[in-house]
């Protein structure tokens, strides 16, 4: 009998799809590590790229043997934003009925948006590992993701104006949440001004600046490995808990943990933390069960 991964057109939890412009790896137990992979392009997001980030967060929610990724870029840059070929491309043609264009043209954009917002989406932790330039739409993508670190050559730019055109896909309206400083977000939105890395470390842009990319890769993996092996009932209801109330008032978010809790509460992974606490052991003694 045909599986229901196959029936929603995806492959089985935990394996592999072929891609193209990114690269994932199974780095540590429970941990994957996925690249963006077109160094020779600066990792620009290209619309097949924009399509297996969708994708890849997709099969890694469903994937009960992930529980949390690092997100980096190949080669010298994290990337470069939006692949131009495509940008200049995403208004179609030319002539036609403007409404029709128009109501296309909400439709891709809102694709695109999904590509980000999956991953915020994804009950798994993303670290967001940064090294090099990070412009345009990667500041859209990392502003989705729940941790983000850098190396000491990053360097941050909204650079969307300088292409003609607000920033779309996330950047508005997550950044000013993640810096709480929006007479900068606005700075940084409307100049287009590059960031470097300690700037972003004071803002709260990431929360470390490693020395170099190995040393951010190994960093951000032990970090991913850390929250591997912890409860992932307790984990993953944190994740999705911290960004219902992200955007509501407080007594929503009380109220929507308490009818989280309700079912979840009653997870084995307490009795088994609680003991493991007893006997002076780690979470990372325990074993815990998929999720
Ligand atoms: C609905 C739409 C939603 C999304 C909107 C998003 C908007 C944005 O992302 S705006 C930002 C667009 N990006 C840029 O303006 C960055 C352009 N690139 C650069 O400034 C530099 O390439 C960079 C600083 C990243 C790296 O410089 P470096 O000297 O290391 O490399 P280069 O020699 O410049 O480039 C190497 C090859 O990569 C190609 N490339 C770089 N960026 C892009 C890009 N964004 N799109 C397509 N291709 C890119 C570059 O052409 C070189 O290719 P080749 O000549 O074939 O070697």
């Amino acid at each position: 009998m045909a599986s229901e991964a196959a029936a929603l057109g995806g492959p089985e939890p935990g394996a592999p799809r072929e891609l193209r412009t990114l690269r994932l790896q199974r780095e540590r137990e429970h941990v994957l590590h996925l690249q963006l992979n077109r160094p020779g392009k600066r990792n620009a997001l290209n619309l097949l790229c924009w399509r297996e980030l969708l994708e890849c967060f997709q099969d890694i929610s469903r994937d009960p043997s992930c529980r949390a990724v690092v997100l980096s870029g190949a080669g010298s840059a994290f990337t470069a934003g939006i692949d131009l070929s495509d940008l200049g491309a995403l208004a179609g043609e030319p002539g036609g009925d403007v409404a029709r264009r128009a109501w296309n043209l909400r439709q891709r954009i809102l694709e695109l948006q999904e590509s980000f917002s999956v991953m915020e989406k994804c009950p798994k932790p993303v670290i967001a590992a940064v090294h090099g330039p990070c412009i345009g739409a990667g500041v859209d993508l990392i502003s989705a993701c729940d941790i983000r670190f850098c190396s000491q050559d990053a360097s941050f730019q909204v650079k969307e104006v300088d292409m003609g055109l607000a920033a779309d896909v996330g950047t508005l309206q997550r950044l000013p949440k993640i810096v709480g400083n929006q007479s900068l977000v606005n700075e940084l939105a409307f100049t287009a001004r590059v960031m470097r890395a300690p700037e972003a470390l004071s803002c709260g842009l990431v929360s470390r600046v490693l020395p170099d990319k190995a040393t951010l890769l190994e960093v951000a993996l032990e970090v991913a490995a850390a929250i591997a092996a912890r409860s992932p009932v307790a984990v993953q209801g944190t994740k999705v808990n911290l960004v219902y109330s992200r955007d509501r008032p407080v007594a929503e978010g009380l109220l929507h943990v308490a009818t989280w809790n309700m079912a979840m509460l009653q997870t084995e992974d307490i009795p088994k933390s609680v003991q493991a606490a007893l006997d002076k052991k780690g979470p990372e003694d325990v074993p815990f069960a998929k999720l």
